[in-house]
């Protein structure tokens, strides 16, 4: 086995069960050459990390039927294979066992081998489009404050009391999954707070879990290359909400979405907690809202009283995502004092709106806005905090329609004074494919922009020609600390704020007005 095949060190423990036990938590079609004496020891997806004890699962991939991987899995020691229907041919000494829903029996399989992690945790799930890794940040921060031992799986991987194992998705496949909760479990956390994207749902990642908590952001148009449609979406995460059945939803009910979702799922029976917008007949809300460049404050209004909070992050859309945390706080029963400390505690989150910091009085902005919401969201809360000059620096992922880049063209050009257009991931898609759809959207509005395609660059760029007290915003690959290039050339370090000081240490400290730089380079290639 290659431990690094996932991109990060998976050595898959050993937790032996006899098949025969393990066979009767699944749902089985039909069997062949079966050994009920077989031993078990861990489950796997992937031929690649298969070993003798590991049953392999024969999942039917975007590119690959599992099926094709059986001999290799066998090769490698493998001798209990899971699949959607059995062979034609058996190779000698390996049971077969055929279930209605690979997917699923690879998640109830992972899960039980590792002595059900999730039952040993207090689980806090989050879905949405925008917004959970900043809610799991706030939670994370009322929890430690309560002294709790927290884990937080997300975008950005694993952290456990601080220390970040890598992992290769948002929400893990479930092996992965199961074999890093179980390591928390055995390490003393006491809580973990997930971020379950929808592909994790649709792909049954998640599959038997049990959630004390599941917390419903918002929904906004992504994700429809797997999802098809907004309803399929929806759908998607809406289910995340079955496995809190006996536990709270939280949900912010802003939206169109959310409103949908608390409505469903209140029939149901489940215990319901709306969040919402000052004014509004919800459980959670906030009024008195205040920002400025040292943080927001606003007054925390509950159905059990009301707190003054005050958030070292900026910008209202971090306001919706402390509320979510705090509502999900007071289900499990801790005080609104506690949790405005908590919150109040909390660092401004890496790459949402954090500043970069500097002494020639230019308000820089890196943020992970990389949907057009977030990117209305971003630029909505910037414009609250000042009036001046709004410098975007911003790309459109290569993988997106044509017609949701154009969409990010438009948000652009309606919250920022002069726009740089440079490159984000581009995966599928190519930087042409993008400005020929981003530029038309720039033109129609009017607004000034030019196009620098090295992100270098264009940051660089932003942070030249920006003048005192204007502000620079660079959009779209916050925390993260690679750029994908076009398919098959890999990917390239990118660290954004080390980029953005090195740009204003390296500023030339003549005045330059960005509108004029920006007429004169327009539609310039610079790289
Ligand atoms: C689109 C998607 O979700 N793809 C997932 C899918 O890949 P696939 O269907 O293409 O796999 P495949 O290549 O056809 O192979 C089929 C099966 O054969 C196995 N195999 C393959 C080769 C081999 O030698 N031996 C072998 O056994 C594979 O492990 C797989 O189980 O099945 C694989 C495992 O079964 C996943 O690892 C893979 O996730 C990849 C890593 C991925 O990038 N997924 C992303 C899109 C994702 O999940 N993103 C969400 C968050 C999105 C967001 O919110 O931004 C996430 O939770 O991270
Ligand atoms: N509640 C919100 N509503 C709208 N936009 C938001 C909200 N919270 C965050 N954003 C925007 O989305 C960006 C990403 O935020 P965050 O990482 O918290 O979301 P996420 O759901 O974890 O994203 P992803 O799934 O892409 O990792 C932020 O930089 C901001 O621009």
């Amino acid at each position: 086995m290659d431990p690094q095949l996932f991109g990060f060190q998976y050595c898959p423990k050993e937790h032996r069960m006899l098949l025969d036990a393990l066979a009767s938590e699944l749902q089985l079609v039909a069997t062949a050459q079966f050994d009920p004496l077989r031993e078990v020891t861990a489950v796997t997806h992937d031929s690649r990390v298969a070993g003798p004890g590991t049953a392999f699962v024969a999942v039917p991939g975007f590119h690959h039927d599992g099926m094709k991987f059986v001999p290799d899995a066998v090769a490698r020691g493998t001798n209990v294979v899971v699949c959607a229907q059995l062979p034609a041919e058996f190779l000698p000494d390996v049971t077969y066992i055929v279930v209605p829903d690979v997917r699923i029996a690879l998640a109830l399989m992972a899960r039980i081998l590792n002595g059900k992690p999730d039952e040993q945790l207090r689980m806090y799930g989050i879905t949405g489009t925008n917004g959970k890794t900043s809610t799991a940040y706030f939670l994370s921060s009322i929890l430690r404050h309560a002294k709790r031992r927290v884990g937080v799986m997300g975008t950005i991987g694993f952290d456990l009391d601080g220390k970040i194992i890598e992992t290769p998705n948002t929400t893990p496949e479930a092996p992965i999954l199961h074999d890093l909760l179980r390591t928390a479990v055995e390490g003393g956390t006491e809580d973990v707070i997930m971020e379950v994207s929808s592909h994790s749902l649709q792909l049954e990642r998640v599959a038997g879990m049990s959630f004390d908590v599941a917390m419903f952001t918002n929904l906004t148009e992504d994700h429809l290359e797997l999802h098809g449609t907004m309803e399929a979406y929806f759908d998607a995460k809406r289910r995340l909400f079955e496995h809190a059945a006996a536990g709270y939803s939280i949900v912010d009910v802003g939206g169109e979405w959310g409103a949908r979702a608390a409505g469903l799922i209140e029939a149901t029976g489940a215990r319901v907690v709306r969040v919402g917008c000052p004014g509004d007949a919800v459980d959670v809300r906030p009024e008195n809202i205040a920002t400025d460049l040292d943080g927001t404050t606003f007054d925390l209004v509950t159905s059990s009283g009301t707190v003054p909070v005050r958030l070292r992050a900026l910008g209202g859309y971090h306001v919706r995502n402390a509320l979510l945390a705090a509502a999900a706080a007071m289900t499990q029963g801790y005080a609104l004092e506690t949790i405005a400390e908590g919150l109040g505690e909390a660092e401004p989150v890496p790459g949402r709106l954090e500043r970069v910091l500097n002494e020639d009085g230019l308000d820089v902005f890196i943020d992970y806005a990389h949907t057009t919401d977030a990117l209305h969201s971003c630029l909505e809360a910037v414009r609250a905090l000042s009036d001046a000059p709004i410098t975007l620096v911003f790309g459109v992922l290569g993988d997106r329609i044509p017609r949701l880049r154009r969409e990010m063209g438009t948000v652009a050009a309606a919250g920022a004074d002069h726009i740089i257009l440079t490159e984000d991931d581009l995966k599928a898609g190519s930087f042409e494919e993008v400005v020929a759809d981003v530029a038309p959207a720039l033109d129609e509005a009017g607004v000034a922009w030019e196009r620098i395609d090295n992100r270098w660059d264009a940051i660089a760029a932003g942070i030249e020609r920006a003048r005192q007290g204007d502000i620079v915003i660079i959009a779209g690959k916050g925390h993260e600390k690679q750029l994908i290039l076009a398919d098959g050339q890999g990917a390239i370090h990118l660290d954004e704020m080390a980029a953005a000081k090195e740009a204003i240490a390296g500023r030339d400290p003549r005045v330059l007005d960005p509108r004029e730089e920006c007429e004169k380079s327009r539609h310039k290639l610079i790289s």
